[in-house]
């Protein structure tokens, strides 16, 4: 969801990317990957499935040994010593002894099977489509960030619930079809992941419920797991110990020494913090001092985050008797016969949204024809490009040539818009797939500095942005009171939010007219909570458009 908010922020403007071979890499950052990854599971549940099958025929081999044996021992070798006098039973006794129990005991099969299940895994391992380490972080990143951004009780995601206290109750924001609940070890993991980054405002949530978990589970061992109740409480004793939760953080010390009573660091760390309660004992404030780590990069978060979870705040036309809803075709013959569906939503940055602007199928081509370019997005930084906590997505650079379908696009918003839509005078189009909680944090699609790397088209700044909602399955199905128009029918109480949007495009600009950056053009895509959001941008540069937007050296205009 895009929302507008008047601050002013550096400016980070996404420039094109230098193709590079195909990879799946950075998993998170793209919902597309993720999907992928279920093929990548659904092959290791075969190998484990043929694994389980060799290890169970393996047991019932080594039960029929030990029914065998078992049997003679309670039905021959129990009389006297009757049974001795058979050569053959004395015979089979000492071949069991000499060789039989051998075999049994120093067989290769257990390993042979844990090797092709090995294989197996690593065949899927060589073809790099496992995650990494990196997008277990990322995605351990990107569910805090849901939890800040929509203010997520941590107990309620554990249960599989998306809530927030309102009034003091827990509220499902989003009612998930399938819910899944969290383990203790899920939790350790997100736990484990805010410990290391020195985060102990999430660590002590994530660990309280880990260590919640792993004690109801009551010590039962898990082969997946990478945690125990011992590890959780370790961090977490930690964690409040940097919170300064001295004494808390001494209780769950001596509950791990219960378990591990050897273990010297944890040993030493009870008298440290012991003593430390004797030099300065706790007040009584229960105030942990939690707080949220401050992120550098975000001056505007409360609003930002305020705006995602109100679902924006866009003008309402009840306020503004100036913003209108029509059929425009913009006097082009191009759209006399199909006009498109307008809305103005703002005069000052102008801002306009085209309903279905593209249909279903053009929104599935583009992105389909995107996938195998997906990169990780990167924004400005000084005269290069990075990647940045801030942009969490994927993108892809679709040429005019890449399909009939961009050029029509390509001539569709230059019908719309009247502007000169080809390169060099606008980039092509990016593509853009956002990824577990992926967000874009408030940013001006402008270049703010001369050095920017934008300018290497020679073609001026962005004058506009042209953004298509290529895809947009959100979490909300409420209705938004403040989209009503014109059109009842398309903008109804009940109608989701996500429909409304969908296949839609913005259009705003970016600069006025004496071609300074509009600082009220401000905008971010929130944190994607659930679903698989794509959208993709046309930027419209200066150069080129002289003839369709007068220049003015007015700052208002
Ligand atoms: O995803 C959104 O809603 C906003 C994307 C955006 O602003 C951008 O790609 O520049
Ligand atoms: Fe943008």
């Amino acid at each position: 969801m895009l929302y507008y908010f008047k601050s002013i922020y550096s400016a980070c403007v996404v420039i094109r990317v230098i193709l590079m071979p195909l990879s799946f890499g950075e998993m998170y950052t793209s919902l597309l990957n993720v999907k992928q990854a279920i093929n990548v599971e659904r092959q290791l549940i075969d190998h484990l499935e043929t694994y389980i099958e060799h290890e169970s025929e393996r047991l019932e081999d080594i039960k029929r040994f030990y029914a065998k044996v078992s049997d003679l021992h309670s039905e021959v070798y129990s009389g006297p010593s009757a049974a001795m006098a058979n050569p053959l039973v004395a015979f089979t006794l000492i071949k069991r002894l000499q060789s039989e129990w051998l075999n049994l005991i120093y067989s290769d099969e257990a390993q042979e099977n844990t090797q092709d299940f090995r294989s197996g895994y690593e065949e899927v391992e060589k073809e790099g489509s496992l995650p990494k380490l990196e997008d277990l972080q990322g995605a351990a990143k990107g569910l805090m960030r849901l939890q800040d951004v929509y203010a997520l009780q941590v107990g309620g995601l554990v249960r599989g619930h998306f809530q927030r206290i309102t009034d003091g109750n827990p509220i499902d924001i989003y009612s998930p079809t399938v819910s899944v609940p969290l383990s203790g070890d899920d939790c350790f993991l997100v736990g484990k992941v805010a410990y290391e980054l020195e985060d102990y405002y999430h660590s002590v949530q994530w660990l309280e419920e880990s260590v919640r978990l792993f004690r109801g589970a009551g010590g039962e061992w898990s082969p997946e797991n990478e945690g125990t109740l011992e590890d959780a409480l370790d961090h977490l004793a930690f964690s409040h110990f940097k919170t300064g939760n001295i004494s808390y953080a001494l209780s769950l010390s001596q509950e791990l020494l219960n378990h591990d009573p050897m273990n010297g660091r944890v040993l030493k760390n009870v008298q440290k913090y012991e003593r430390l309660l004797v030099d300065s004992p706790p007040l009584l404030s229960t105030d942990t001092g939690l707080k949220r780590p401050n992120t550098t990069y975000l001056r505007t978060r409360n609003t930002y985050e305020r705006l995602c979870r109100t679902q924006g705040t866009q003008p309402t036309h009840y306020e503004n008797p100036r913003l209108f809803c029509d059929y425009f075709n913009n006097d082009n013959p191009g759209l006399l016969l199909q006009p498109i569906r307008r809305e103005v939503l703002s005069l000052q940055p102008y801002v306009v949204l085209y309903h279905s602007f593209i249909t279903d199928s053009e929104a599935e081509s583009i992105r389909e024809l995107a996938q195998t370019g997906l990169r990780r997005s990167v924004v400005a930084s000084g005269e290069e490009q990075a990647t940045a906590e801030y942009r969490i997505s994927k993108s892809a650079w679709l040429k005019e040539t890449a399909h009939p379908i961009i050029g029509r696009l390509d001539q569709r918003i230059a019908l719309l818009t009247s502007l000169n839509v080809q390169p060099p005078y606008a980039e092509y189009l990016q593509v853009v797939n956002y990824g577990i909680g992926g967000h874009y944090e408030p940013h001006f699609d402008h270049a703010t500095s001369a050095s920017s790397p934008l300018f290497r088209l020679n073609t001026g700044n962005r004058v506009a942005t042209f953004m298509i909602y290529v895809s947009m399955i959100v979490a909300h199905t409420k209705s938004r009171h403040d989209l009503k128009c014109f059109f009842p029918m398309f903008f109804s109480e009940t109608f989701p939010l996500s429909l409304v949007f969908q296949n839609a495009a913005l259009f705003w600009w970016n600069l006025h007219r004496n071609g300074q950056g509009d600082g009220d053009t401000l905008h971010a895509g929130c944190p994607v909570l659930v679903g698989d959001k794509w959208v993709a941008n046309k930027w419209i540069h200066e150069y080129g458009q002289e003839f369709q937007r007068r220049c003015s050296p007015n700052p208002e205009e």
